[in-house]
């Protein structure tokens, strides 16, 4: 980081933009499962291929995502975000305009390939922006503002019902219109960023994110246990609740299309306003592991509602909204404090890889298990496996931040890691 820092202002209206952005970006990942019902009315499309319309968005950056945060880092990260932005309006433009499933999957495939190297280059862009002052919460705010865009999603059959009434096209055609404006965010942010980075009030390269592969293993037991914890706790929060959730509300709880995009849009809207509000408490208590363990815990007690009690969907929504509006707020802070700060890069890279294999694997396999057991309106049973399925996977992932609270997760391994970062890998 140099010296000098752009002005407070200037930080403050990137951080808009960026936010703006990741709005648009955060919408458009969440526009398949409104849709899903539609697109098997309408086009026949089975579950597999819905899951796959998710699923294709996370299989490329198993390997991807790794040389995503190698150009951030050489490109910088106002040209990354602007590049990813436009490659993401192209993908959300093919997929609304697309004739066959074929197309609309290229559309889903692009988008992905341009949206997580898009999510690293705007964590950067915040970084360069806020490093040293408020970052933690400026981190948090631009996480809400995206949030606010997938409960925007979920609120679409509300909010855009007569565009809905007209078929499975038009909702899409609205999604390709909010990746314009990500694009457009993201222009003004590239042209705001130019000022200070020519004037050299901008860090200039960022080797500590720097992939390195030799290192990419050498990480401490706790370290290992958030990833796992990353990868089972974003595989079923992300393919139920962005896949599969207001599909099995229509057809196991009996609501319409649009009453049961309100109850999964609840779940973002909380987040909105808890996440930053999360990160806030857990900096001022220096407490982490303990947040996590409870967070994850939520999860697979919000599925058990869900699946064997006929209780209110509430209960649920307000479980799964607690569990989504802390887990992200400990989870990053924690990884940077698991790792030293020069392989920060290097570990969330490996933690997103390993991320996307387990919601692209989720994604696939919950939909085949929906189409295996014949799930449908007329069939309500049918989607006990899949329940099944993200049940056992939260409840392992509960498992995970145990061990990682036992290992460095302590009172006294977070207090050592508060005063030195990094040093509670060796846990
Ligand atoms: C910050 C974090 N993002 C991720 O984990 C991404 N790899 C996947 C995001 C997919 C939804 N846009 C988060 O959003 O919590």
């Amino acid at each position: 980081m140099s010296a000098a820092q752009p002005p407070r202002a200037t930080a403050w209206l990137v951080g808009v933009m960026v936010a703006l952005a990741l709005f648009g970006n955060y919408y458009v990942y969440d526009s398949i499962g409104p849709v899903a019902d539609l697109l098997q009315q309408q086009r026949a499309f089975s579950d597999s291929q819905v899951g796959l319309l998710n699923a294709i968005y996370s299989l490329p950056n198993i390997v991807l995502i790794l040389v995503g945060g190698v150009l951030v880092d050489r490109f910088g990260a106002a040209r990354m975000t602007l590049v990813t932005a436009a490659v993401c309006l192209a993908g959300a433009a093919l997929t609304a305009f697309s004739p066959n499933f074929t197309g609309m999957a290229t559309g889903r495939l692009l988008f992905g390939i341009g949206a997580e190297t898009f999510g690293i280059a705007t964590l950067a862009a915040i970084a360069d922006y806020f490093g040293g002052r408020s970052l933690a919460f400026a981190m948090g705010l631009a996480l809400a503002i995206g949030r606010l865009g997938s409960f925007g999603a979920d609120m679409s059959p509300t909010w855009f019902s007569a565009a809905y009434a007209q078929g499975w096209q038009p909702p899409l055609v609205i999604a390709t219109a909010f990746a314009a404006t990500s694009f457009a965010a993201s222009l003004a942010y590239w042209w705001a960023d130019r000022g200070p980075r020519k004037a050299g009030l901008l860090p200039t390269g960022r080797t500590a994110e720097r992939l390195v592969w030799r290192d990419l293993l050498h990480f401490g037991r706790a370290y290992w246990y958030l990833l796992a914890l990353c990868v089972l706790w974003y595989s079923v929060i992300l393919a139920f609740r962005s896949t599969f959730s207001i599909k099995y509300f229509q057809h196991t709880h009996g609501l319409d299309l649009a009453t049961a995009g309100e109850m999964n849009s609840y779940v973002f809207l909380a987040a909105v306003f808890a996440t930053p509000a999360f990160g806030w408490l857990c900096d001022r208590v220096g407490r982490y592991a303990p947040f996590l363990a409870f967070g994850t815990l939520m999860l697979p007690i919000a599925l058990a509602v869900m699946a064997l009690t006929g209780w209110s969907l509430w209960v649920a929504t307000v479980l799964i909204g607690i569990s989504f509006s802390l887990v992200p707020a400990v989870m990053w802070p924690l990884a940077s404090r698991l790792v030293a700060p020069n392989r920060f890069g290097t570990a969330i890279g490996l933690m997103w890889v390993a991320q996307n294999a387990g919601i692209g694997g989720a994604n696939l396999f919950a939909g085949w298990l929906n189409d295996s057991a014949g799930a449908s309106a007329a069939n309500p049973a049918g989607y006990a496996p899949m329940m099944a399925f993200f049940g056992t996977a939260s409840v392992l992932g509960f498992v995970c931040a145990l061990a990682l609270w036992l290992t460095a997760g302590r009172r006294r391994h977070e207090v050592r890691a508060a005063a030195s970062p990094g040093r509670a890998a060796a846990g």
